[in-house]
């Protein structure tokens, strides 16, 4: 933004400041003079924990040095994770005292809403809103734009994200980092031209799975209450081989809960019409009978693998449902994995630790491994969260493939339509004051 454009701005701050508030001390006009909005996009090369820490103590160079000596916050999913676990551990009620509520009792988008006020109430000279929109439904979306744009009248901002869509037309300050120089470089809006995954060989499955039978998961008239709310209502769904399901819904819709349901581990199952896999929930099933048919990834299963197992290890691994490699693999398993690391072209990296990777790459090899062994499903919860628009297109090119090329059926769950994604059937979650209804919003039989 050309600098008298600036200048106006910091002018009419001033008066109404001065206005509503009758007068401001030097303190104060030394402030609002000083008060910068940022969007700034980072991609997933950028060590973004550094660049924070750089910003939070002041060590932010060229025009972020504005923000030396300013009090920062950290707005973002870690912080409200971090806060979770200290309010669950000390019994306590810090985020959102007038509530009396944890935190962890509300949804996303409510935890989002309380924990801004927390940060606002700590009274910060900026605020650091790190990806703030992820896992936000659209209502949300639009709802924490409007509170961003009121806060800007207040606190300065500084908006980390990582897609491009995601960037505010009201922030004036844009800018895009690239390296771990954290040199801000003007925001190019072009069109990238991304990599190509050399995606025509998939790897078959050393062994076929051991369930035949067309219908995976049914569930008819399925309910589920919580403290005697109805969650879910009376959900009658059919997931079959082959098939490519997306599970939407606004936050607290209930898409975890339904997920849980489909993965046996929620008790709530029993006694209900929910088959899983060709048998009825509750009749004598192991929880070991489920899992071995799906292959899973959500974004928490990247701490699972903090060790130093390398990238060829962690996905070796897949093959024994661990963590870390304990048995010696066959040199067939090796030679498939060798084979998965050429269609995601990481082979290069093999020895690497996982640990070490970038964040896309962790993601690309965590879905492969949930793939690894072609499981009748894979559930994919949020799998393109946190990335840049490189990685997503990463992401979906090699989900589009699975579709393609297997006959593993796939349910995706995510907030977003990603325009390059194409599923055949979509499922969505309805809320009504009696819990939601399901509607199979879109379904091809053409899988
Ligand atoms: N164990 C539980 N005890 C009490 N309430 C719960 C429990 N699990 C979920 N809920 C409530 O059920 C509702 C649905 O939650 P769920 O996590 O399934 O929704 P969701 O669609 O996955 O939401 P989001 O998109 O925000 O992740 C929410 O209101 C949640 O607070």
């Amino acid at each position: 933004m050309p600098q008298i454009k600036k200048i106006k701005k910091i002018k009419r701050i001033n008066h109404s400041n001065l206005l509503i508030c009758g007068k401001k001390n030097n303190l104060s006009l030394h402030k609002y003079f000083k008060m910068q909005h940022w969007d700034i996009l980072l991609s997933n090369q950028v060590n973004k924990k550094a660049f924070i820490e750089t910003l939070l103590s002041g060590e932010a160079k060229g025009e972020l040095a504005v923000f030396k000596n300013q009090k920062g916050i950290l707005f973002s999913d870690i912080a409200i994770e971090k806060f979770i676990e200290k309010e669950y551990q000390y019994d306590t009620v810090e985020a959102s005292p007038e509530s009396h509520r944890q935190l962890r009792t509300f949804s996303s988008g409510e935890r989002k809403k309380e924990f801004l006020k927390y940060c606002i109430n700590q009274k910060p000279d900026f605020i650091i809103f790190d990806n703030p929109f992820d896992h936000l439904d659209q209502a949300s979306r639009v709802v924490l734009a409007e509170s961003l744009k009121d806060l800007t009248q207040d606190i300065a901002i500084i908006q980390i994200v990582n897609r491009v869509v995601d960037v505010l037309s009201f922030v004036p300050n844009k800018a895009q980092i690239k390296d771990n120089t954290f040199e801000l470089h003007p925001l190019s809006q072009t069109v990238n031209h991304f990599k190509t995954l050399n995606t025509a060989a998939i790897p078959k499955a050393i062994e076929p799975h051991s369930f035949h039978e067309s219908v995976l998961i049914k569930m008819e008239n399925v309910s589920v209450s919580y403290d005697e709310r109805k969650i879910v209502d009376n959900i009658s769904w059919t997931i079959k081989q082959g098939e490519f399901w997306q599970l939407i819904g606004p936050n607290g819709s209930g898409k975890s809960t339904i997920l849980s349901l489909i993965t046996g581990d929620n008790p709530k199952g029993f006694g209900q019409n929910l088959h899983l896999f060709g048998r009825k929930k509750g009749t004598g099933e192991s929880v070991w009978d489920i899992k071995k048919q799906i292959g899973i990834f959500t974004t928490s299963m990247t701490d699972l693998f903090q060790k130093s197992h390398t990238l060829e290890e962690m996905i070796l691994s897949g093959f024994f449902d661990s963590i870390g490699l304990y048995i010696e693999p066959t040199t067939l398993q090796k030679q498939t994995v060798t084979q998965w690391l050429e269609v995601i072209e990481m082979s290069g990296l093999r020895k690497k630790r996982f640990i070490d990777l970038s964040i896309g790459q962790q993601r690309v090899a965590l879905i492969v491994r949930a793939v690894l062994k072609h499981p009748p499903l894979l559930i994919l919860d949020e799998p393109v969260e946190g990335l840049d628009d490189e990685n997503v297109d990463l992401v979906i090119q090699l989900i589009n493939t699975i579709k393609q090329e297997t006959n593993v059926s796939i349910l995706y769950v995510s907030h977003r339509i990603e325009t390059g994604l194409a599923p055949t059937s979509v499922f969505e979650l309805l809320p009504s004051s009696t819990g939601s209804i399901g509607k199979i919003k879109y379904h091809s039989e053409l899988n």
